[in-house]
């Protein structure tokens, strides 16, 4: 089966003749049928857990545009909320979760291998994934990076340079890398899982590396992406993982190598050239184009996508945005793009 996904194959190392291509956030708010099916749901975290809706919303983007990925429907937030954080959604703001900033609030959160019951719902979407996704697609599963949920957890929310994380890492180690170690340690029985249900890549998220400056990058950043794929590797030999420690910027260039990782991710804030100089000899690169191009469309757009195509074109390169599709994206665009990157339109 492996011989037919070409996913599979540039995360082998493979440089193919045309990028395989998914986008992330595929299945969200851009798409009419998204919206329609999770109002049936109700809201977004009912749509998270609910397995037969959360499939219909991962095939979607599929059935739509033929990526050559699917990834999980889900998010990075339901391992805080499996380990005990309450977690809501405000409409229009985003994510709020009950903090974690003291020795108290850190040892009520459950042990990490007490998520499973919690997030069985997740592993049962993903069975169902792996019965009825088209053979020639990959089912990525993921997991938010450490660091980035801990942010969330630390702050209640999403904070523009994650302040409150930083203060309780400087002010209150103690308490810190212990909410480290935990969700080190639940992301890796999670995504362990996810494997097990039939999650053939898994993706780890770092939203907010960025935001980490000098040896904090290496400890809060690499190093528990390099302890998390190291256990999964020992356990799932066979099975790539992509890491995105967005916001890297020159720091790209030595990830591979410092976590392990068979493909790196980048955002949009290096450019092709520099990722295919000094990136991609390392092993597969995904990712850069800036997502705004699927608000705005027309030459720009083409323009761009062959270029990163052109510039990635000599070695392993899975074709994605630099970060998540935003919800006013134009459906159109999506399309335009994929007919530029398999060469089918102009
Ligand atoms: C930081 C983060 C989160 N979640 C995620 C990240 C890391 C990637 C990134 O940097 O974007 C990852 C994520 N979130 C979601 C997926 C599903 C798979 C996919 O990419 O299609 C994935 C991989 C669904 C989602 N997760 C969320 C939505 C929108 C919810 C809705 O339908 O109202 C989706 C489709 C909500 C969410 N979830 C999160 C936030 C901050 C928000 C609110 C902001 C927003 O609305 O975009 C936390």
């Amino acid at each position: 089966m492996t011989a037919n996904k070409t996913i599979l194959r540039a995360l082998a190392g493979e440089t193919l003749p045309t990028p395989p291509i998914w986008m992330m956030r595929q299945a969200g708010r851009y798409l009419p049928e998204y919206r329609a099916t999770r109002a049936e749901a109700g809201d977004f975290l009912s749509l998270c857990y609910n397995p037969e809706l959360a499939a219909e919303v991962t095939l979607q983007p599929i059935r739509r545009y033929g990526f050559d990925a699917s990834i999980l429907f889900a998010d990075i937030l339901l391992v805080p909320q499996a380990l005990g954080a309450d977690l809501w959604f405000v409409t229009g703001e985003g994510p709020r979760l009950s903090t974690i900033t003291t020795k108290a609030e850190m040892e009520a959160l459950k042990p990490a291998d007490a998520i499973h019951d919690h997030l069985a719902p997740i592993y049962e979407t993903v069975r169902i994934l792996s019965r009825e996704l088209p053979e020639e697609t990959t089912l990525i599963g993921f997991a938010g990076a450490p660091w980035t949920v801990a942010t969330y957890m630390i702050a209640g929310k999403g904070t523009p340079v994650q302040g409150p994380a930083h203060a309780l890492k400087d002010e209150n180690p103690e308490v810190f890398n212990a909410l480290m170690e935990r969700i080190t340690l639940a992301t890796i029985e999670y995504l362990d899982m996810q494997i097990k249900a039939g999650a053939e890549v898994v993706k780890l998220f770092d939203s907010w590396a960025g935001s980490l400056e000098g040896t904090d990058f290496d400890r809060y950043s690499t190093e528990p992406l390099r302890q998390i794929i190291s256990a999964l590797k020992a356990r799932h030999p066979g099975v790539p993982v992509i890491a995105f420690p967005r916001g890297a910027g020159a720091r790209f260039a030595n990830l591979h190598a410092a976590t392990g990782a068979d493909c790196i991710a980048v955002d949009d804030g290096v450019s092709a050239e520099w990722v295919a100089e000094h990136v991609q000899p390392h092993g597969c690169v995904q990712g850069n184009l800036k997502s705004s191009h699927m608000v705005t469309g027309g030459d720009a757009l083409v323009q761009e996508t062959r270029a990163i195509c052109d510039a990635l074109s000599k070695g392993p390169h899975i074709f994605n945005l630099g970060h998540g599709i935003t919800p006013d994206a134009d459906p159109e665009n999506v399309q335009l793009m994929i007919d530029t990157v398999r060469g089918t339109r102009g």
